[in-house]
């Protein structure tokens, strides 16, 4: 479904991204691990077309996407922090978006729903918690039923409850043929809802595994684990 081929990018003379080729599957939940620094928004954001590599591919379904446009409206993504105008309502936001997606044939408003979004949706984005702002993010992010969707760390800030609204919605939707990039930190949520690990230092793919796979070549029950033994001891799969 995405096939990346040989991306480069740099800032200046920070090397971001080195040789990266890559592909993903549909029905997939793959999570995008590594350091901080190590190029994971960096390579999400090449493939949403807001970041633009140095050289190298990115094709979706066999088109290449570099310097397209109309393609991203197959893709939800749900950002690190969201940036809304402070002044609009929740109301507002969502219906921007969707005079802005006016095209789409479906709207899924279940997690608006499930977040209890229509109770609060007179306030203000600048007057919301954190969480709250997380929560906005991710019911856009699956508002139009998108066949891939990027989330970058979406957990974080997310209470509990919430946290876990939003797991059993990446699975419903995978199970749906989804093909969802999920950047996080947390092993024991990547262990929960993940089917492969690709990991980035240095700009460089580390491995690139399926859960059960890592397991086994580490012969770690865990995943924290079996990742801490490749990253300490410089073990290649
Ligand atoms: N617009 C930019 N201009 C200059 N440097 C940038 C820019 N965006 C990212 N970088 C740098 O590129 C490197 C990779 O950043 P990126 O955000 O992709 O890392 P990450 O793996 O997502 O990190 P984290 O786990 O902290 O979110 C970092 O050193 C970062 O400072």
């Amino acid at each position: 479904m995405i096939a990346i081929e040989n991306l480069h990018k740099s800032y200046g003379k920070l090397q971001v991204l080195r040789n990266v080729s890559v592909e993903f599957s549909p029905g997939k939940v793959v999570s995008i691990i590594g350091p901080n620094g190590a190029g994971k928004t960096t390579l999400s954001k090449c493939i949403l077309g807001m970041v633009l590599p140095d050289s190298g591919e990115i094709k979706i379904d066999g088109q290449s996407v570099l310097g397209k446009h109309a393609y991203r409206s197959q893709i939800g993504y749900m950002p690190q922090i969201g940036r809304y105008p402070e002044n609009m309502k929740i109301r507002q936001v969502i219906e921007m978006i969707r005079d802005i997606r006016k095209d789409a044939k479906e709207v899924d408003e279940e997690l608006i729903g499930l977040y209890s979004l229509k109770e609060i949706d007179e306030k203000r984005m600048g007057a919301l918690s954190g969480g709250t702002k997380q929560k906005v993010s991710a019911a856009l992010a699956f508002m139009f039923n998108p066949r891939i969707l990027i989330l970058d760390e979406p957990t974080a800030g997310l209470d509990p409850i919430a946290a876990e609204i939003l797991k059993s919605k990446i699975l419903k939707e995978k199970k749906r043929g989804k093909l969802i990039l999920i950047t996080s930190h947390i092993m024991s949520e990547i262990e929960e809802v993940a089917d492969e690990v690709l990991c980035l230092v240095d700009g460089s793919i580390k491995f690139y595994e399926t859960i059960p796979d890592l397991k086994a070549h580490t012969q770690e029950e865990r995943l924290s684990r079996a990742v801490a033994k490749i990253m300490n001891e410089g073990y290649h799969p």
